[in-house]
């Protein structure tokens, strides 16, 4: 009996819908490509929604949030209770990522996937919590097999109940730059040295321990090469869960806003577990975390914004949200060369 079963992705490959979007944006009253990326981000949007004037509707938000076992060697310049009081910062509408996500309408979701301290119940709250916290990775694995499969369903199940054809990526987790960054070193080759950065603002000292660290747990688990093997060897809880609602939003073809390191780190498991994964996805920004270029890069994607932005929580993927909407109301509403009676170059 398998531990859990993984959703088919298809390629959205559509020559023909691919086509009529480039002939749309070809046609509006504009230069030919002078939209820049916008046209691009139009073209994969239309893609995704399998519509050539798409609609972006109820985006959610998904925090997902839980705590490493092995932050407690040192990885963070932060303590794993900063995770619970960020998770109430989040519910009490104070974080970035709420204030933002209130900006742009976006209707956030915070999951408790694993989280050391429990919650009082409310509005916006999810408890899908594997355990109090990871193993300290630096002397097993982080998670069982089982704990790594039952966080991933858990993704998979708060997605399908969630409303809207837009999943916008956030995580919380005091450690998790150490998990993104063993993710990258381990199922793309980069060194760990170039995938660990300073995370919450580790000096250059502390920066070096880290790497030091990631190195010797990379060692310890040198036999974790497959995707799921290497997530539960790493964690964490709010990385499997999020590779869940990934793999969901996927399979139902929403359009996936990544944010920083760790959200696309997420991404990275699930694209390697089923490759068309990447098709779905927009990246909202490059963060200062010196892998997440390279975890884009491999992933293919192209990001938006440049914003130095080392956060977390979503809030790159908030910030990007309005360009994602402009490109659709550019597709929709945007009068072409015919309707508005504009000449082309080179027409009489
Ligand atoms: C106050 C505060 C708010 C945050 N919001 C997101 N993160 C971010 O920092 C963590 C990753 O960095 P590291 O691996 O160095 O711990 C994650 O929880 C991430 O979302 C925060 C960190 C802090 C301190
Ligand atoms: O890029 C990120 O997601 C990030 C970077 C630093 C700290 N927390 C998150």
């Amino acid at each position: 009996m398998p531990l859990l079963t993984l959703p088919a992705i298809t390629d959205l490959h559509d020559d023909a819908l691919a086509g009529r979007l480039q002939h749309a944006i070809d046609n509006k009253t504009k230069p030919l490509g002078a939209l820049g990326k916008i046209e691009a981000l139009a073209l994969r949007i239309g893609a995704i929604l399998g519509d050539a004037a798409p609609v972006l509707v109820q985006p959610q938000m998904l925090v997902c949030a839980a705590d490493h076992g092995l932050a407690a060697r040192g990885v963070s310049a932060f303590p794993s209770d900063v995770t619970w009081q960020m998770v109430e910062n989040f519910l009490a509408g104070g974080a970035a990522v709420s204030v933002l996500a209130r900006q742009h309408g976006l209707a956030l979701t915070v999951v408790d996937c694993g989280v050391r301290r429990d919650f009082a119940p409310r509005d916006g709250l999810v408890v899908r919590k594997v355990a109090a916290g990871t193993a300290d990775a630096s002397a097993g694995p982080a998670m069982t097999a089982a704990q790594c499969a039952e966080a991933i369903g858990n993704g998979m199940a708060v997605v399908r109940a969630l409303p809207g054809n837009a999943l916008l990526l956030g995580e919380m987790g005091i450690g998790n730059s150490s998990v993104a960054a063993m993710l990258l070193a381990r199922l793309v080759g980069h060194d760990v040295e170039a995938c660990t950065g300073a995370g919450t603002g580790l000096d250059a000292a502390g920066r070096a321990h880290k790497a030091r660290v990631l190195r010797d747990v990379l060692a310890l688990h040198a036999g974790a090469t497959s995707p799921l093997d290497a997530l539960a060897a790493f964690g964490g809880f709010e990385v499997a869960t999020l590779v869940g609602a990934v793999l969901q939003a996927a399979e139902e073809r929403r359009v996936i806003v990544l944010d920083g390191f760790i959200a696309s780190a997420a991404v990275l498991v699930a694209q390697a577990l089923r490759p068309n994964v990447a098709q779905r996805c927009v990246a909202a920004h490059v963060s200062a975390e010196p892998g997440h270029a390279l975890l884009l890069a491999h992933l293919g994607l192209d990001p938006l914004l440049h914003l130095d932005l080392r956060l977390g929580e979503g809030s790159g993927a908030a910030l990007a949200w309005p360009l994602l909407e402009s490109a659709c109301v550019i597709l929709r509403d945007m009068a072409s060369f015919e309707s508005a009676g504009v000449d082309r170059k080179g027409a009489a």
